[in-house]
C-alpha cells in the first residue's frame, strides 16, 4: 500500500499541565478527504496547529510526504504544499481581494529579494505572472466583481471563499480546512461542499474540521475526537450510529 500523505503517530499535547491531545494516531491518504469532528475544546484546532507548525507536539510524530516534519517552520510546510485556512478567516483587511489572492501566489516565486527590490526584468515578469494567476483565481472563485474592494468590506461568506481562493492558487497538496462553514448560510455551505469535492477531484487532499454533519458527508473517513482522544473512526453513517459518538453529541 502507498505511504499516506500525512501520518500522525501517538501525537500528544498539553497546555500548562492540562492534557488536550492523547496518543492521536491516524493517516491521511493521498487524494483522500478525511474529516475530524469533536465537541468544543476536544483538541481539533490544536491538532491543526501541530500539523501546520504553529505549535510543536510534546509527544509523537507527524510525517508528511514520507518525512518527519520535526522542526520545519510554518513557511517551509507551506512551500511543501501543506496549506490551511482558519476558523475565523484570516484575510488582510486593508488589501484588496486581488492583492489577498496574490499573496497566495507568492510562494511560487523564483526571484530573490534583491531582484525584487531592484525591480529587475525577471522580477517584473514574475509580478505580472502572479497578478495573472491571481486574476484567474478570482475568476474561478467568483470574486472578479469584488477584486478591487478592500477585504474588510466582504461578508463572512465572501471572506471564506477568499481565504480558500488564496490557499488554492498556491497549489497545495494537502489543504486543511478549519470549520470552513462557520458563518455561512445554507446556500453558501452547499457551494462550499461542491468546492471541496471539486478541489479534491483535481488532486488536492483535504483534512476537514467541521461541526456541520451535512458538510462532513464529503469525507470518506471521519475521526471523532473527545477530550483529546480518538473515540471513533469510520464513514459518516457509521460515525452517526456509533454509541460513544451519540453519547458525546446527543447524550443518548
Ligand atoms: N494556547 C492555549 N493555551 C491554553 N489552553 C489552550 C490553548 N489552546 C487551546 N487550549 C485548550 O485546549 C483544549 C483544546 O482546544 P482546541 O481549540 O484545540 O479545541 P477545538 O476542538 O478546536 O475546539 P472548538 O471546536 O471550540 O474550536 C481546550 O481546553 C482549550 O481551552
Amino acid at each position: 500500500m502507498a505511504d499516506p500523505l500525512l501520518a500522525l503517530k501517538e501525537v500528544g499535547h498539553s497546555f500548562g499541565g492540562l492534557s488536550v491531545l492523547r496518543s492521536v494516531t491516524f493517516d491521511v491518504p493521498e487524494g483522500g478527504i478525511i474529516g475530524l469532528i469533536g465537541p468544543n475544546g476536544s483538541g481539533k484546532t490544536t491538532l491543526f496547529n501541530i500539523v501546520t507548525g504553529y505549535i510543536r507536539p510534546l509527544a509523537g510524530t507527524v510525517t508528511y510526504r514520507g518525512a518527519a516534519l520535526g522542526r520545519d517552520t510554518i513557511q517551509q510546510r507551506g512551500l511543501n504544499g501543506l496549506v490551511r485556512t482558519f476558523q475565523t478567516p484570516q484575510v488582510f483587511e486593508q488589501m484588496t481581494v486581488l492583492e489577498n489572492v496574490m499573496v497566495g501566489c507568492t510562494k511560487l516565486t523564483r526571484t530573490t529579494m534583491l531582484q525584487d527590490l531592484l525591480r529587475t526584468p525577471a522580477s517584473r515578469g514574475q509580478m505580472r505572472e502572479i497578478r495573472e494567476r491571481a486574476e484567474a483565481g478570482c475568476e474561478r472563485f467568483g470574486l472578479t466583481a469584488l477584486r478591487d474592494l478592500p477585504a474588510a468590506s466582504l461578508t463572512a461568506g465572501q471572506r471564506r471563499i477568499l481565504e480558500i481562493a488564496r490557499a488554492v492558487v498556491g497549489e497545495p497538496r494537502l489543504l486543511l480546512l478549519d470549520e470552513p462553514s462557520s458563518g455561512l448560510n445554507v446556500q453558501e455551505i452547499d457551494d462550499l461542499r461542491d468546492w471541496i469535492v471539486r478541489l479534491n477531484e483535481e488532486g488536492i487532499t483535504v483534512l476537514l474540521v467541521s461541526h456541520d454533519m451535512g458538510l462532513m458527508t464529503v469525507a470518506r473517513t471521519v475521526h471523532t475526537l473527545y477530550f483529546g482522544e480518538i473515540i471513533a473512526s469510520g464513514d459518516m453513517a457509521a460515525i452517526q450510529r456509533d454509541p460513544r459518538v451519540r453519547e458525546v453529541y446527543l447524550g443518548v
